[in-house]
C-alpha cells in the first residue's frame, strides 16, 4: 500500500515554491498546501493583493485556493510537524567566496532547511529536493535526516527538480512535458516515489511521470538546463557568423530547425542568455566535471557560458562601433530590464552587463521595463564591495514610465527584452518615436523581434543581431 500525501509543507516560497505548490493546491483539493519562508515581506506579499512575483495565470489560482488548502506563513515548525511530504525549494546560488567560488552550488539553504527537518519532525516525513543541486545532494540531506530517526520516524528522499521557465511557468505546471521523481530503488524508496507520483497524477497523465533513480533524477536537471543553453550558445555563435556574411541568423535557425532531429526550439539568437538558472547549473556542472577529474568535460560546457558572455561584449561593441566609436553622453534608451518576457526578473540578465558597460563608457542610459521596478534596476547596476558607483549611477540612469519616454532626445534605442509591447505591428508607434529622437537614430535589436524594413521606412538605421548590416 503506498502513503497518502494529505499535508504538504514547502520550505521556500520563491518563483519556484509559489508557482509550483499553488498548483499542487489548485489541482489536488484533497491536499493542505502550506508554502513556508524565513522572509517575512516575502509571505506578506503572497497573503496580499500583491504577490511578490509576476507570472501569467498565477493570482487567478493563488486567489483561488488560497485560505482553502493553500496557505502561506513564517510558522515553519508548525507546518513541517503537520506535513507527510516536505518539498526543499530554497535557493542554491553559486558560492561567492570559499572552495569552489565562483562554480560551486552553495547549498548552505538546503542544509539548513534540512537541519530544520531533523530538529522539528516528530513522525515520518518524505523529504523532497525540489531545489536544483549537484548530483548526490540528496545523500548528504539523508544522512542528516537519518542520523537524526528513530524507530519512530523514518525519512524518504526524493529527487523531483522543477523544469517550469519564468513568464510561462503556470502552462508549464498545467501541462508538463514530464514530472521527474528519483528515489533510492529499495521498497521504501519505491514506496515514496510513488506516493509522490499519486500527488502528481490528480492531472499529469501517468506516461508523463518518470521515475528513475535519485541520482539521475538530480543529474537530469543539469543536465537538461545544460543542453538548453548550449543550443542558445551555438546559436549565437552562428549568429556572429551571419552578421560578418550576409546569411541571416533567423533563416539559418528555421532551416536548420526543420530538421525534425534538431527541432525549432531554443534557436532564437539573442543578446545572451539570462535568468537566474542557466548560468549558475552549467558552472555547477562544471564544477563537478572537474571535482569527478574530468577536465576536458569541464572545458566543454564551461564554453557554453563563456560564449554567452562573448555574445553580450560582441553587441556591446557593435553599438559603440556604429555610433561613431563613441557613445559618451550619448542618451541610450533600453527596452527592457527582465532576462525575458513576461517576468520581473532580473537576475542575470543581459541588460545588466549592456547597461554596465554603456554606462562605463559614459553614455546616459534610460530604462524601461513594464514589469522592473525602478528599486530593482538600481539595485542590479549598483556595484557594493566593489566600487561606490552611487553618484555615476544618479548621473547616468534614468528609469522612464515608457517606451516614449525612454527614447525621448535619444541617440540610439536598444532592444534587450523581447515584451511584445516593443514590437511594430502590436502597440508602439515607431513613427513617433523616431520623430522625437537625434538623427541619424539608431535601433539595436537585441531579440530579432522587430520589422527591420519598416523601420527603415521611416529612417531609422537599424543593426539586428544576426544579421549583417543593410
Ligand atoms: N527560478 C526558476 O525558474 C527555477 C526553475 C527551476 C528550478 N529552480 C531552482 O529552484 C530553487 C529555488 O529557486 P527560486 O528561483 O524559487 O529561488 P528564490 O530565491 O526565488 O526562492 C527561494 C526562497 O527560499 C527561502 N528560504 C531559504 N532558506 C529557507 C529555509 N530554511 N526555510 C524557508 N525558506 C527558506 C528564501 O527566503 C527565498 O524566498 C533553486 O535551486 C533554483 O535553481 C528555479
Ligand atoms: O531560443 C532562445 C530561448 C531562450 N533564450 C534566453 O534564455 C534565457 C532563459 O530562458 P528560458 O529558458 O525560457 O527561461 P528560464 O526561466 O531561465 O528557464 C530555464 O531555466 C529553468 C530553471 O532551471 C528551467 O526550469 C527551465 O526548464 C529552463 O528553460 C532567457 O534570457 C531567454 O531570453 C534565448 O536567448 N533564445
Amino acid at each position: 500500500m503506498t502513503t497518502q500525501v494529505k499535508k504538504i509543507c514547502c520550505l521556500g516560497a520563491g518563483y519556484v515554491g509559489g508557482p509550483t505548490c499553488a498548483v499542487i493546491a489548485y489541482k489536488c483539493h484533497d491536499i493542505d498546501v502550506t508554502i513556508v519562508d524565513l522572509n517575512e515581506s516575502r509571505i506578506a506579499a503572497w497573503n496580499s493583493d500583491h504577490l511578490p512575483i509576476y507570472e501569467p495565470g498565477l493570482d487567478k489560482i493563488v486567489f483561488e485556493r488560497r485560505g482553502k488548502n493553500l496557505f502561506f506563513t513564517t510558522q515553519v515548525e508548525q507546518s513541517v510537524l503537520e506535513a507527510d511530504l516536505i518539498f526543499v525549494s530554497v535557493n542554491t546560488p553559486t558560492k561567492k567566496s570559499g572552495l569552489g567560488a565562483g562554480f560551486a552550488a552553495d547549498l548552505a539553504y538546503v542544509e539548513s532547511a534540512t537541519r530544520q527537518i531533523a530538529d522539528v519532525a516528530k513522525s515520518s516525513k518524505i523529504v523532497v529536493e525540489k531545489s536544483t543541486v549537484p548530483c548526490r545532494t540528496a545523500e548528504s540531506m539523508r544522512t542528516i535526516l537519518e542520523a537524526n530517526s528513530n524507530e519512530n520516524i523514518r525519512f524518504d528522499i526524493l529527487s523531483n527538480p522543477e523544469f517550469l521557465a519564468e513568464g510561462t511557468a503556470i502552462n508549464d505546471l498545467l501541462n508538463p512535458d514530464r514530472v521527474l521523481i528519483g528515489g533510492l530503488q529499495t521498497p521504501e524508496g519505491m514506496k515514496a516515489q510513488q506516493a509522490l507520483v499519486e500527488v502528481y497524477a490528480h492531472w499529469v497523465p501517468t506516461d508523463r511521470i518518470i521515475t528513475t533513480n535519485l541520482w539521475s533524477s538530480e543529474l537530469s536537471k543539469l543536465a537538461a538546463n545544460a543542453l538548453l543553453a548550449q543550443r542558445i550558445s551555438s546559436i549565437n555563435a552562428l549568429s556572429a557568423i551571419c552578421e560578418a556574411t550576409g546569411a541571416d541568423i533567423d533563416e539559418v535557425a528555421y532551416a536548420c530547425g526543420r530538421d525534425t532531429r534538431i527541432g525549432p526550439k531554443f534557436l532564437k539568437a539573442s543578446v545572451g542568455f539570462g535568468g537566474s538558472c542557466f548560468q549558475k547549473d552549467i558552472l555547477n556542472l562544471v564544477y563537478l566535471s572537474e571535482q569527478l577529474n574530468l577536465p576536458e568535460v569541464a572545458a566543454y560546457w564551461k564554453q557554453v557560458v563563456d560564449l554567452n558572455e562573448y555574445q553580450k561584449k560582441r553587441f556591446v561593441s557593435r553599438v559603440i562601433k556604429t555610433l561613431f566609436n563613441t557613445i559618451t553622453n550619448k542618451k541610450i534608451a533600453i527596452f527592457g530590464f527582465a532576462f525575458k518576457k513576461d517576468t520581473g526578473d532580473t537576475r542575470e540578465s543581459a541588460a545588466i552587463t549592456l547597461c554596465k558597460d554603456f554606462i562605463q563608457e559614459n553614455a546616459k542610459v534610460r530604462i524601461y521595463d513594464p514589469k522592473v521596478t525602478t528599486e530593482q534596476i538600481f539595485l542590479d547596476l549598483s556595484e557594493p564591495g566593489v566600487v561606490d558607483n552611487t553618484k555615476q549611477l544618479k548621473n547616468r540612469v534614468t528609469i522612464a514610465k515608457s517606451a516614449y519616454e525612454a527614447s525621448e532626445d535619444a541617440d540610439a534605442i536598444v532592444i534587450t527584452t523581447e515584451w511584445d509591447e516593443f514590437k511594430v505591428s502590436i502597440e508602439l508607434d515607431y513613427q513617433k518615436i523616431y520623430d522625437q529622437m537625434h538623427k541619424p537614430a539608431f535601433i539595436f535589436d537585441g531579440r530579432l523581434i522587430l520589422d527591420a524594413e519598416k523601420l527603415r521606412n521611416i529612417g531609422f538605421r537599424v543593426h539586428t543581431i544576426g544579421r549583417a548590416e543593410a
